[in-house]
């Protein structure tokens, strides 16, 4: 016999277990950021790399908007898309990304020839892409649960940029301040997605190995930052 559904306070105790356990908020590489030890070249490293996942986000959010058929959710879903690439040429987040690099002392071009992305952080990019193209709308917006966490980081990065990282100017760091508004509301948002579709034991449980999933996504992608053989930056 089928196990029994977990209540919708037991499924976000799990997935919340999940993101405690294995966020990368905990990976060397971030703690290192946090403390501020990390060198010019390893923030500089970081942030080409970065951008990379975020230049892939709208990419993979447009994948993920095509498996709905209600009109309401797919109006829902664009918003992110219009986040990250703006209503116009020089807006969105893609472009505050932008500028964070060029606050750090990487030209927006050396970010947009991707020259400096490491053979693992493609891979690691690859991966959420692809399982949000090939798996069912659940899957994938339960892979976005990341996002639950992601506030709380933004609020540590920025006062670690601003203590530890006096050489970035500040106004680089707006991306970071943006997401912590939108990166709870977008959480928040796909919580009450995945608490209402994952009505069997099933689906729950599938729905807690996606956000496993994602939290390895970005964890790999942090170990080839930490690695950093072979790239340009
Ligand atoms: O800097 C970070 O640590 C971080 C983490 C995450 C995340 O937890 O997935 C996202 C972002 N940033 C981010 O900026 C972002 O736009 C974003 C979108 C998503 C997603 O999966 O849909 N995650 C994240």
């Amino acid at each position: 016999m089928d196990a029994d559904p977990w209540t919708p306070d037991e499924l976000t105790e799990r997935l919340r277990a999940v993101s405690a356990e294995r966020y990368h908020d905990r990976h060397p590489f971030n703690v290192r950021m946090h403390e501020g030890t990390l060198t010019h070249e390893e923030v500089r490293r970081w942030i080409a790399n970065r951008f990379h996942y975020q230049r892939h986000i709208p990419v993979k959010d447009a994948l993920i908007l095509a498996k709905f058929d209600d009109p309401a959710l797919r109006r829902g879903w664009l918003r992110r898309i219009r986040d990250h690439d703006g209503e116009r040429d020089g807006t969105g987040g893609i472009e505050r990304w932008l500028r964070l690099g060029e606050a750090a002392g990487v030209a927006r071009e050396q970010l947009l020839d991707a020259s400096g992305v490491l053979p693992g952080v493609r891979l690691a990019v690859d991966g959420y892409v692809n399982f949000c193209r090939l798996s069912p709308a659940l899957d994938a917006v339960a892979a976005s649960l990341t996002e639950l966490s992601a506030p709380g980081l933004m609020r540590t990065r920025i006062a670690a940029f601003e203590q530890h990282y006096p050489w970035i100017d500040a106004d680089g760091l707006a991306y970071f301040r943006t997401r912590v508004e939108q990166g709870g509301r977008d959480g928040q948002e796909a919580l009450g997605l995945v608490l209402t579709w994952a009505r069997t034991r099933e689906e729950q449980e599938r729905a807690v190995a996606a956000l496993a999933f994602k939290c390895d996504v970005l964890w790999s992608l942090l170990d080839a930052v930490d690695r950093g053989a072979g790239g340009t930056t």
